[in-house]
């Protein structure tokens, strides 16, 4: 790869994936295609300790050989993970052209690399250097781990949760917009953290109804009163907001 490469998130969830080599770097990229539901086949005449416990479950295939051209057919990705560059070639070699490659020890002809990613329920953060340090992609990923804990997921899963009933019930585009920068307010990581969820479930509503009270949401009024009978909860209307019908922030609301 000599360009910065395009970052996606793979749905990769029941497609056929092999793997080449059973070391530690194959047992690594075996650990994320597994998370990620991938039907994960690994060709290697040796397994280490985590890969021979995935196959001893059933989590993966195991084919107890040397690698042969034969072994990737049908597989939407191929990993050569071995310790030999030729036998790391001929994997390459043995391709078809819908399939996609990465070599370990070759990123110039792989397909793609694999970034550091720290997972917090449904956000992830990934880290890539494109290939020029690894060891320094992990450093970051460490650093970022403290600064985007645990919280991150429960916050993540109430943003989801708020944002589906705002694009159901809310028509009007503007206050959509208004109301999505409105819930990044820090104030709902802040009440995700103490655990104060009840407070935050308020706060939303609270919200919702003032944007059904300000003049730009008046189209989307009933539409906001449907979101709060569903949840079943009153908007508590925050005359604060009405007023400014602008993003607050923690210390205003
Ligand atoms: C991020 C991570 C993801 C993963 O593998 O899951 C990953 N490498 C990780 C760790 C790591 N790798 C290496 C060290 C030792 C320190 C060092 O050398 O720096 C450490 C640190 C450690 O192990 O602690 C050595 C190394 N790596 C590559 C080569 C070959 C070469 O460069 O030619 C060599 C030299 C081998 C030799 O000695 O000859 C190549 C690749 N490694 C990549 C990914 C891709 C580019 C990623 C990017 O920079 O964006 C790329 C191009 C291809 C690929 O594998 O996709 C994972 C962190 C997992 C985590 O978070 O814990
Ligand atoms: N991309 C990365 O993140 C990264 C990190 C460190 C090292 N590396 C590179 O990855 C290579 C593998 O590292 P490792 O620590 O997993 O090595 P390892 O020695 O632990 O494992 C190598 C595996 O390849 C298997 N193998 C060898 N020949 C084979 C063949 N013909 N067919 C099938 N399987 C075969 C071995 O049986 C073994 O299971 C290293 O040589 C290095 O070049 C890459």
């Amino acid at each position: 790869m000599n360009k910065p490469g395009y970052p996606v998130i793979l749905n990769i969830a029941g497609l056929p994936v092999v793997v080449v080599g059973g070391g530690t770097v194959a047992a690594r990229k075996v650990g994320k295609l597994l998370e990620a539901g991938a039907q994960v086949t690994v060709v290697s005449p040796d397994l280490a300790p985590r890969l021979q416990e995935w196959a001893g479950h059933g989590k993966i295939r195991w084919l107890d050989k040397r690698f042969e051209p034969g072994d990737i057919r049908g597989a939407r990705l191929v990993i050569a993970a071995t310790n030999d560059p030729q036998v790391n070639l001929a994997v390459y070699n043995a391709l078809e052209p819908y399939q996609w490659i990465n070599i370990v020890d070759r990123p110039d002809l792989s397909d793609f690399v694999v970034p550091t990613t720290l997972r917090r329920g449904k956000l992830s953060i990934s880290v890539s250097t494109s290939g020029a340090s690894p060891g320094l992609a992990k450093q970051i990923t460490a650093e970022l781990a403290e600064r985007y804990d645990e919280v991150y997921a429960d916050y993540v899963d109430f943003l989801a949760q708020c944002r589906l009933e705002i694009l159901q019930h809310v028509s009007d585009q503007q206050q959509r917009q208004r109301l999505f920068a409105a819930l990044l307010d820090p104030v709902f990581l802040r009440l995700t953290r103490e655990g104060k969820q009840e407070e935050r479930s308020a706060r939303y509503r609270r919200l919702l109804s003032t944007a059904a009270g300000s003049p730009a949401g008046s189209g989307a009024g009933s539409a906001t009163a449907e979101v709060e009978r569903e949840a079943g909860q009153d908007g508590d209307s925050d005359p604060a907001l009405k007023q400014s019908g602008q993003q607050q922030s923690e210390e205003e609301i």
